[in-house]
């Protein structure tokens, strides 16, 4: 037997670390517990390595973008393990930091992978068996499998993000998040990148018309996209791997690549948990099934955030507001329901994407009463001093209230800017208000005015 708590934690990302924080400082006895190093996907496999791995191919950029403008710079190239070396300068110090801070205040860490064995009770490979009133599941995401065969071939996130040499050939497959921010890194370290989509364009998530501005930038980088892709089959060859690819039509294609990336999508990693053995049900999806507090209706000791629990959009800022959610309604009682209004996301292209609130497909099935600006701006100040063509923005303003109902941008800065529209969305500030600001000048967010 392990041990007996007020609440056991499956996971160490970042809605483990908030929950076990909170529960903690509430004087609850906490343990967590992950197969992994401690630190989760954010911090060790996703976001943050990512973004540092970002640093390097802006730069590449930047200096693409400055030559003839000022900048000489002939030999300018990416050294990827320098870049790998960099980044580690980050992330591997991380687990063992968590460990402390477990350690530092009174939360029992265990190294193992976690099943239920009873309502109250998780079994932590190698340790034993732990009893708790209450358990969190904040198991995060794993790609999802992939309907193909030789499926077995492609790397995941984990393993890019680790990889010593970059390879010349790399094929991406999925359109999403994870294809957009690694084609272009990729391509900017000098590696010959396609991507493969099964849907009909990239970036789902984001507003169809700047996904369209923004594909000039991958042609820019040389990233070869293709649309209405599906693989068929990966095979080994030699060194490297043949992708046969079916498009619309029927028409088939090989391709050759040194590494083939998984980017195809990620589901809760949920299987490994046995609920069952808990009476956690799930619904048709696969999906937990939790009502509005976060808590599993079937054996309300369960409670699940981020990821694992897929309540809201899967990314980090919202796992650690699961997280808080799901502690306060453990600690007192079930009060709490998540909020998700103005949760911001940015996809970390060259320059980035971004979005929050409404789409304005959104807005017209509501039959919301909008006024709609959008625009190329090309040629506003913000994106001539940068040398950067792609810059423009689509922003719906309700017509009643005279609220901001969604923004969506993209160009240089639009990651730091999207942030101003998710205050005023979350908050419900106006179009007025926002206008009667005052903004640093000359930064993105001095645009803001002339976007509404
Ligand atoms: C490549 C990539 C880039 C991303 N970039 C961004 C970004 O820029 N911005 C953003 O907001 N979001 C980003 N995301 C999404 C973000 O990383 C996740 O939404 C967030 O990390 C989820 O946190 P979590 O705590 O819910 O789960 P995780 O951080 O995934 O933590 C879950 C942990 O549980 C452990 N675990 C699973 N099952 C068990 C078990 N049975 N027993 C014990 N331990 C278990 C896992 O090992 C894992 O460490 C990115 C994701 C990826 C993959
Ligand atoms: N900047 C960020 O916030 C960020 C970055 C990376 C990942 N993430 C998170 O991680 C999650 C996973 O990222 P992702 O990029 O893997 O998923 P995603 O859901 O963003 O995109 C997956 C894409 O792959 C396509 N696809 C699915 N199966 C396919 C197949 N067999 N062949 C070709 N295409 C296929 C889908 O049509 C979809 O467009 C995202 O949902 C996101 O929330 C966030």
């Amino acid at each position: 037997m392990a041990g007996s708590y007020d609440l056991i934690i499956i996971g160490s990302g970042t809605a483990a670390m908030v929950a076990s924080n909170r529960a903690s400082a509430a004087g609850r006895k906490v343990a967590v517990t992950d197969f992994r190093p401690f630190g989760g996907t954010c911090a060790l496999r996703g976001c943050d390595p990512k973004k540092m791995l970002v640093t390097g191919a802006q730069v590449m950029d930047d200096i693409r973008r400055m030559r003839t403008r000022g900048v000489v710079a002939p030999e300018a190239r990416m050294s990827w393990p320098e870049l790998m070396a960099f980044k580690r300068t980050f992330t591997a110090p991380i687990p063992e930091k968590q460990a402390r801070n477990y350690a530092g205040k009174g939360i029992d860490a265990f190294h193992g992978q976690a099943r239920f064995v009873g309502r109250n009770a998780v079994a932590i490979a190698g340790e034993g068996v732990c009893e708790a009133r209450h358990i969190l599941i904040a198991a995060g995401a794993r790609p999802a499998p992939l309907p193909f065969p030789g499926a077995e071939h492609l790397v995941t996130n984990e393993e890019f993000l680790e990889l010593e040499e970059l390879p010349p050939r790399i094929i991406l497959v999925g359109g999403g998040y994870i294809a957009a921010e690694f084609s272009h890194i990729a391509a900017r370290a000098g590696a010959s990148v396609a991507i493969l989509q099964r849907g009909e364009r990239l970036l789902t998530q984001f507003d169809p018309e700047l996904v369209g501005w923004l594909m000039e930038s991958f042609h820019e980088a040389g990233i070869d996209v293709r649309t209405r892709r599906a693989v068929v089959r990966v095979e080994k060859a030699g060194h490297g791997y043949t992708v046969l690819t079916r498009s619309e039509t029927g028409a088939e294609e090989a391709m050759e690549a040194d590494l083939v990336v998984h980017a195809a999508g990620r589901i809760p990693d949920l299987e490994p948990l046995q609920l069952d053995a808990a009476g956690v049900a799930r619904d048709e999806r696969g999906h937990l099934r939790l009502n509005a507090f976060l808590q599993s209706p079937s054996n309300p000791a369960v409670y699940a955030a981020g990821d694992a629990a897929r309540t809201g959009p899967p990314l980090t800022p919202v796992s650690s507001h699961d997280a808080k959610v799901a502690v306060r309604n453990m600690i007192e009682g079930n009060q709490y329901r998540p909020d998700y209004r103005g949760v911001p996301s940015v996809a970390f292209t060259i320059p980035p994407i971004a979005s929050v609130g409404l789409s304005e497909a959104e807005a017209r099935q509501r039959n919301l009463r909008f006024r709609l600006r959008s625009q190329r701006v090309s040629g506003w100040y913000t994106a001539r001093r940068v040398a950067e063509p792609t810059y423009g923005f689509k922003v719906l303003v309700d017509e009643d209230t005279d609220r901001v109902l969604g923004a969506h941008l993209v160009g240089p800065h639009v990651d730091e800017v999207i942030n101003i529209f998710g205050l005023a969305i979350r908050h419900g500030l106006t179009a007025e208000d926002l206008k009667t600001t005052m903004f640093a000048y000359p930064t993105g967010a001095s645009d803001i005015g002339y976007m509404l």
